[in-house]
């Protein structure tokens, strides 16, 4: 019998009773996936708070240990990953925020101060400024502190409170208790006691927190504190919240001293001849400066060296005033205070008196400005300073703060504000088209989306990019990345770029508004039965809009789940940060730089990036190799993600990870079942491996992968299969032996009757 009589077997009319069939696929129940909702949690890269909740075994210190050594692996990265983790971590300059406080909070009343280059223009009266920066910066610092404060507190509660849950129900539970985080530390205190399992209102509890109140934790951090006096657990939330306190007083101190003497030095440079002293007022300076350098990041400051080094300056301030040489000075500081240093007043007469010196001439005026730009460059060092202490404290939080708005093309026009509109509303002008901020959709590493309200009502989402306004290299990367989505402006699988404008140091581009971005989806069905039509149907998304930049020579070298959005049930790429053009006939290209995010990134790119971080010849700079197959294994890792709930090295921790993904000797698993005994499909598990082949060059282009079998499953019905396996047992019993390409033959052809039966 021949192969073709076999196939007038196959009755293609019996299609009633369909039912979907896949090569291996015989559920009988949907399957599910335990761990699904807590590893997905715990991979998403928005949500670094989540991380740790994730496990199942969680105690409530282990989250604390593991931000700890995350904290501690931040700040001193092992040098075989050279810079790895920073890529999201770099915090801007703390001028900056500094700017920024201004704008947002005194952006009317301040008429002296420009934001864009937070020029001091002391105007009338050098200390009236003098008094307005402090109390800015002052404000500012308890601005930064509170929120700081506030992460924390939350931290804390959710710990508590997530502890208690089950791992899935913590994710989906992290939304409501932040909804409910107190704002002032004292409500904080209150909640932590009614969270904690041993409550405060106990008086020997109560004695107890008085008691912590007075403790030295000299190099300690809490964890280590407790296991050191053998504290039960569940007093860390109290003993974190005296730490950081004790740690932020420490912090403010140390601000404010390193202020003074700044602000002082740079008075006294100001000089054009040596004053007498000035020699020993920079070593104090110094002194000052390395005391607080060398300090141990988490010892707990005396309190009383602040008010010390302030009469040291005092005096030597005053020394410098009585020096003869200063009636050579020029500045009209040093005239002010020669003016005033034979005052015998007290300190606030003075400064009245100080306030009362108007500065008429030109000279002194453009002396002043000098002067005051050395007095902006000392209180930017201080807050530097300040921030940065407080950033080595922060353990929970490591979002870069934004840099400032900068307002020279694009203004942001506040609203009139009355008690009924909520203060966050905001307009936004781009290119002369005011769009009304609606709600925050989400953060990127140097940007913020909102959704917005444009002309007519049209909502849009408008994404607000920070970035060195200097850095040629970043202004070059968002051009490109405005070219980029101009060219693929028809594209349906790409988002739709509206409009955009770009200043300094900022760039607003006005998009297509999508609904959820996919990591929020998968986030959303991590407490769901694992369902393969969902699996299928996402994946197949992905890998289109994959495909169509492919087609346009674009590496997009930066996917995971948060770069695509559901836009009115169409799946799109909204980003292309890091993507490039790849240049006729080259399989890969070299970047500059690296942003992925190692959940997903491909070995290739990670060993090339750790060689050329290591390489002490930099000249070539950092170049790392990045091609489409590079977009293919982040998109295994993906669907990997959906079917076994984490991305393949999910297990590994921090640089861990990064170690694991670049070492060959770690392979990937790929179990037939799930935790929950779920049988995958062999066609799954055969597209996540043509994902994930160490080798770029065996790795499937985007187009296999969507022809494969798992994508382009068949329906038939029972009644097909009946006829085959009948005609199989015929043409069996006909012709037992069977040549190889015989039966080639019959597959092949009964794979092309399949064919017709593809969904
Ligand atoms: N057009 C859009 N519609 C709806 N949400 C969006 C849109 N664009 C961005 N978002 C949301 O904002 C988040 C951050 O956006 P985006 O990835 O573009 O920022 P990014 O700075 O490029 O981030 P990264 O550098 O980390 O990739 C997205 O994950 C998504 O949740």
């Amino acid at each position: 019998m021949s192969t073709n009589s076999f196939h007038d077997y196959m009755d293609p009319k019996s299609r009633i009773n369909a039912r979907q069939f896949s090569d291996d696929e015989e559920f009988t129940t949907p399957p599910k996936l335990s761990n699904f909702g807590s590893a997905l949690l715990s991979h998403t890269e928005k949500t670094s708070v989540s991380q740790e909740l994730s496990n199942k075994d969680d105690k409530i210190t282990k989250p604390v240990f593991e931000e700890m050594n995350r904290s501690s692996s931040r700040s001193h990265p092992p040098s075989s990953m050279g810079n790895l983790t920073s890529g999201h971590t770099s915090t801007s300059s703390h001028s900056t925020l500094f700017g920024r406080y201004l704008k947002n909070n005194h952006q009317t009343s301040m008429t002296t101060m420009n934001t864009n280059d937070i020029e001091i223009n002391v105007g009338n009266s050098l200390d009236k400024s003098f008094e307005r920066i402090r109390s800015l910066r002052q404000n500012m610092k308890e601005d930064i502190t509170s929120k700081y404060t506030e992460r924390r507190s939350k931290r804390f509660l959710i710990s508590n409170r997530t502890t208690k849950l089950g791992p899935a129900k913590r994710a989906s539970t992290l939304t409501s208790i932040f909804d409910d985080v107190p704002n002032s530390s004292s409500q904080l205190i209150s909640n932590l006691r009614e969270t904690t399992e041993s409550p405060l209102d106990d008086p020997s509890e109560t004695k107890k927190n008085s008691d912590y109140e007075s403790i030295n934790f000299g190099d300690l951090n809490p964890i280590q504190y407790i296991k050191k006096h053998n504290l039960p657990t569940s007093d860390l939330p109290m003993i974190s919240q005296i730490y950081f306190d004790k740690q932020r007083e420490e912090n403010r101190q140390a601000a404010l001293r390193k202020h003074s003497s700044r602000e002082l030095l740079s008075k006294t440079r100001s000089s054009s001849t040596p004053l007498a002293s000035s020699n020993s007022l920079v070593n104090k300076d110094n002194s000052i400066t390395s005391n607080n350098n060398s300090q141990p990041r988490r010892k707990i400051s005396t309190g009383s060296s602040s008010s010390k080094s302030s009469i040291e300056i005092r005096k030597v301030l005053k020394e410098n005033i009585d020096a003869d040489n200063y009636s050579n000075l020029k500045s009209p500081v040093h005239k002010i205070y020669k003016e005033t240093s034979g005052y015998k007043g007290s300190d606030s007469e003075k400064r009245e008196v100080l306030r009362n010196i108007s500065i008429n001439t030109s000279h002194a005026d453009s002396a002043l400005q000098q002067d005051n730009k050395r007095l902006k460059r000392s209180l930017d060092d201080a807050i530097i300073h300040d921030n940065e202490n407080i950033k080595n404290q922060e353990v929970f939080y490591h979002r870069p703060a934004p840099k400032p708005p900068v307002t020279k093309k694009v203004e942001i026009v506040e609203p009139i504000k009355s008690a009924s509109l909520s203060n966050s509303r905001s307009v936004i002008t781009v290119n002369d088209s005011q769009y009304e901020k609606i709600e925050l959709l989400g953060r990127g590493g140097s940007s913020r989306v909102y959704k917005v309200k444009g002309a007519g009502n049209k909502v849009y989402a408008l994404k607000r990019v920070s970035f060195d306004a200097f850095d040629d290299s970043s202004i070059d990367g968002f051009k490109g990345e405005i070219e980029l989505l101009e060219k693929l402006k028809d594209q349906k699988r790409v988002i739709q770029l509206v409009d955009y404008e770009m200043g300094d140091g900022l760039l607003y581009l006005i998009m297509e508004c999508g609904d959820h971005d996919l990591s929020q989806i998968l986030n959303q069905r991590s407490n769901m039965p694992l369902d393969f039509n969902f699996v299928r149907f996402y994946a197949k998304e992905m890998l289109q809009c994959i495909k169509v930049v492919h087609d346009a020579g674009i590496v997009h070298s930066d996917l995971k789940p948060a770069n695509f959005v559901l836009v009115k049930g169409i799946l799109k790429i909204i980003d292309f940060g890091i993507a490039n053009a790849v240049p006729e006939h080259t399989v890969n290209i070299y970047r500059e730089t690296q942003i992925g995010t190692p959940n997903y990134m491909a070995p290739e790119a990670l060993v090339a990036m750790n060689y050329t971080q290591n390489n002490e010849n930099r000249q070539e700079g950092n170049k790392w190799k990045v091609g489409r197959p590079s977009d293919m294994w982040s998109c295994g890792c993906i669907v990997y993600q959906m079917i076994y709930g984490k991305p393949p090295y999910g297990s590994f921790q921090g640089q861990n990870r990064l170690l694991a993904i670049m070492n060959p000797d770690v392979k990937i698993p790929f179990p037939d079942h799930t935790s929950d005994n779920e049988r995958i499909p062999k066609s799954a598990i055969e597209l996540m491996k043509a994902c994930l082949y160490r080798n770029p060059d065996k790795r499937w282009t985007v187009d296999k992968v969507l022809s494969c079998t798992f994508l382009q499953p068949f329906m038939i019905s029972g009644s097909i299969m009946e006829d085959l396996i009948r005609n199989a047992v015929r043409y069996g019993s006909e012709k037992p032996q069977i040549s190889h390409d015989d039966l080639n033959d019959v597959v092949e052809t009964v794979l092309r009757k399949f064919a017709d039966y593809k969904i």
